[in-house]
């Protein structure tokens, strides 16, 4: 081991920070670095590890199943890059299996293991090229969970890193906890030595920054441990890692996943790793579908990643494994952009751009919607049914359509009646069907 940790007597836990009896606190050193974006960036999945173990689990069918979906969604772009899978069960190994025979190029299949020499053969033996392995970097972890020292620690991983070289496996390097790490006393010499690791080796070697209770901060002159800049940069410049081997890896609960990630590709790290919707681990990991966002802003294309698959893998969730996106949220939540206020109503039947910031129809195959209810107007019910039922020039519904009218006087009844919420999309799409299209454009075919 050429590059020893700082060691420490008592654990650093940076209580200044982390008090715990209150919330966390940001402290600022004003310091700006240089932003530094990779000509290649891509976006990883652990929606087969961290998401999974956060809902019901999926059989394996279902698992190859999403995983043809992130294929067609990925559409030969490479962006969505690669994706993980447990190899504890008999399930999951079933699942890798009949994932790797449809030969896809892209996601590439890698693995999470426990770091022990029969796990390495089971990678091996699976023909899977990288593995996921656990490194915990901060003292919380270090003392209190593995009770080591942070010198015994180091050598444990290194000795990890080293088994799976030797079985020619590239590790990816899960340092847990890194935004509460020390990161001059130990992250950076234990980067350096994996580098060095690397090449002796020749072998690729990667860094996973792991924000485990997702305490990263975004915002520029932050200080370590917390500043996602600072952490990113610092691998790079400090401890020599290339832009390609490192990864964040983030979680929701200060509500910073996407921007931390987004960080990661600013300030030099080429990878960013999501699951789908944000499932995981408490309040979810980075959403997969914003970072293809993200990434289609920074670089201002997403190659040939085809959107619209997005809307069946919100309805694979939904039906098969029973998971209900939250209806608001950003992108893939049935009402992310569905205008409620009057007033907005009312530009949107105008013109859409005034209250839709990019052609939602086109590119994710969802039109902007206007909310029903007690305030709407034969108008918004005819903008409501073009666009919900995508109704092009000659058939769209005119406000003058008579057949307008059952509609409004059925909702202005319900009101009549003391209703004070919305009425849904069901009801809408039933209500259409039955009175103004004849069951023409239904989607779920649903009476009343
Ligand atoms: C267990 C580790 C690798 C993780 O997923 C995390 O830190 O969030």
């Amino acid at each position: 081991m050429k590059f020893n940790p700082v060691e420490v007597i008592n654990p650093k836990l940076y209580k200044d920070i982390f008090p715990y009896a209150e919330i966390p606190k940001i402290k600022f050193n004003n310091i700006q670095l240089p932003m530094d974006v990779s000509e290649n960036i891509w976006i990883t999945d652990t929606t087969f590890r961290d998401g999974q173990q956060s809902m019901t689990n999926m059989n394996s069918e279902q698992m190859v199943r999403l995983y043809e979906y992130l294929h067609l969604l990925d559409n030969g772009s490479g962006i969505i890059k690669q994706t993980e899978f447990f190899l504890y069960s008999q399930k999951d190994r079933n699942a890798v299996e009949a994932c790797m025979d449809k030969g896809y190029e892209f996601p590439q299949i890698t693995s999470w293991i426990r770091a022990n020499k029969e796990d390495f053969k089971l990678v091996k033996e699976m023909g899977i090229k990288e593995t996921g392995i656990l490194m915990s970097c901060s003292d919380y972890h270090i003392f209190n969970k593995l009770n080591k020292t942070r010198q015994e620690a180091m050598k444990m991983y290194l000795d990890i890193a080293y088994g799976a070289l030797e079985n020619g496996i590239v590790p990816r390097c899960h340092f847990e906890d890194i935004t509460r790490a020390d990161f001059y006393g130990f992250v950076v010499p234990l980067a350096k030595n994996l580098m060095d690791l690397m090449n002796e080796s020749k072998i690729n070697v990667k860094i996973r920054a792991c924000d485990t209770l997702g305490l990263g901060v975004s915002h520029a002159g932050v200080e370590l441990p917390r500043s996602v800049p600072a952490i990113i940069h610092g691998l790079k410049y400090y401890a020599g890692v290339p832009s390609s081997s490192i990864e964040w890896h983030g979680h929701n609960d200060y509500y910073g996943a996407v921007t931390n990630s987004t960080a990661t590709w600013l300030y030099g790290g080429a990878s960013v790793n999501t699951t789908l919707f944000g499932i995981g681990e408490r309040v979810g990991n980075t959403p997969l579908e914003a970072m293809i966002i993200e990434y289609a802003q920074i670089k201002g294309n997403i190659k040939n990643i085809n959107l619209e698959v997005i809307k069946e893998i919100e309805e694979y969730f939904e039906k098969e494994l029973r998971y209900d996106i939250p209806p608001k949220t950003p992108f893939v939540g049935k009402e992310f952009n569905v205008t409620k206020a009057g007033i907005h109503a009312d530009g949107l039947l105008k013109d859409e751009e005034i209250y839709n910031s990019f052609d939602t129809g086109k590119v994710l195959g969802k039109p902007p919607l206007v909310a029903i209810n007690s305030y709407s107007g034969i108008s918004s019910i005819a903008y409501w049914i073009n666009s919900y039922f995508s109704l092009k020039s000659k058939e769209k519904i005119q406000k003058s359509d008579e057949r307008l009218i059952t509609v409004k006087n059925k909702i202005d009844e319900e009101y009549e009646k003391g209703r004070t919420s919305n009425i849904s999309t069901e009801e809408m799409e039933a209500m259409c069907n039955m009175y103004v299209l004849n069951n023409k454009y239904a989607y779920n075919n649903k009476a009343i």
